[in-house]
């Protein structure tokens, strides 16, 4: 059997981010990322100082430990990264989850493509803004979307981009005029990711969301779309594995 490099499996919990927030789900964290974002909340996934909790680990082993965890008190399963989406051989835990009719989400950020994304029921794609330092290949987002577009299987997609400035609101802006038809939603970035005063955190993070909505609400160019904070990180703070 092969094996995927795991390095959190955690819930149940809620979704706090994006087109499924507030759904009960368990989570799958996997290692490993071809990004390496200037504010990456998870970096502990690939800059090796998460090193020594990645388990190798069967989609078998994996359900196990969600089952141990999450009892039969879930139906909802997350995966998120790193870059789930660097690892062909997820489509084994796809297929396991979906054998359990366990409904799956997954986060990433539109630079690979795997063909067990067309089984993912809620998909989240978050392709980044400037301040990430990150370039987006918009050829790459361009052909996942039409890949996922064209089959069009009752999945659920959307784009979720977070925002810390004034030029990744604009780089927000130009990814909705390209996909104008796909769920937007966008998200407020914390920048504050070592914070341990929770009440200063979030009352940092409301202002910096009430400035985003503030800034949508006047913007014409910018009409279907949802605004959202990370919910997570204004009950838990920065705790990992919430
Ligand atoms: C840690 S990433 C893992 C999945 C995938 N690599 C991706 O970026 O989509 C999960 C989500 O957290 C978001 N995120 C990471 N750091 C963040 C931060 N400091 N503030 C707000 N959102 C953040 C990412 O943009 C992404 O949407
Ligand atoms: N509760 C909770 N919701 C989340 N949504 C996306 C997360 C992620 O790190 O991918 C995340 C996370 O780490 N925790
Ligand atoms: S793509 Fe996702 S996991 Fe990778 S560095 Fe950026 S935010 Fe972190
Ligand atoms: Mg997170």
């Amino acid at each position: 059997m092969s094996k995927l490099p795991i390095i959190e499996i955690f819930g149940p919990t809620i979704q706090g981010e994006g087109m499924v927030v507030g759904q009960k789900t368990m989570f799958v964290r996997t290692a490993g990322c071809d990004y390496s974002c200037s504010w990456c909340d998870s970096a502990f996934t690939w800059d090796g100082t998460g090193k020594h909790l990645i388990v190798q680990m069967t989609a078998q082993e994996v359900w196990s430990e969600l089952k141990r965890l999450g009892g039969n008190g879930f139906s909802f399963v997350t995966i998120s990264g790193g870059n789930p989406a660097l690892l062909r051989n997820l489509d084994a835990l796809v297929a396991l989850l979906k054998e359990n009719n366990i409904k799956i989400g997954v986060e990433t950020q539109g630079s690979k493509w795997q063909d067990w994304l067309y089984d993912i029921d809620e998909l989240t794609i978050s392709p980044k803004p400037p301040s990430s330092k990150m370039t987006t290949d918009f050829s790459i987002l361009s052909t996942i979307l039409k890949k996922l577009r064209d089959r069009n299987n009752n999945q659920h997609i959307s784009l979720k981009v977070v925002v810390f400035n004034q030029e990744d609101y604009l780089y927000a802006k130009e990814v909705h005029r390209r996909y104008p038809t796909i769920p937007f939603y966008l998200q407020v970035g914390n920048d504050d990711i070592t914070s341990l005063d929770n009440t200063q955190l979030v009352s940092h993070l409301l202002e910096k969301y009430q400035t985003l909505i503030d800034q949508v609400m006047m913007d014409e160019e910018l009409k279907n779309v949802k605004i959202l904070p990370q919910l997570h990180t204004l009950i838990w703070g920065n705790k990992r594995g919430v």
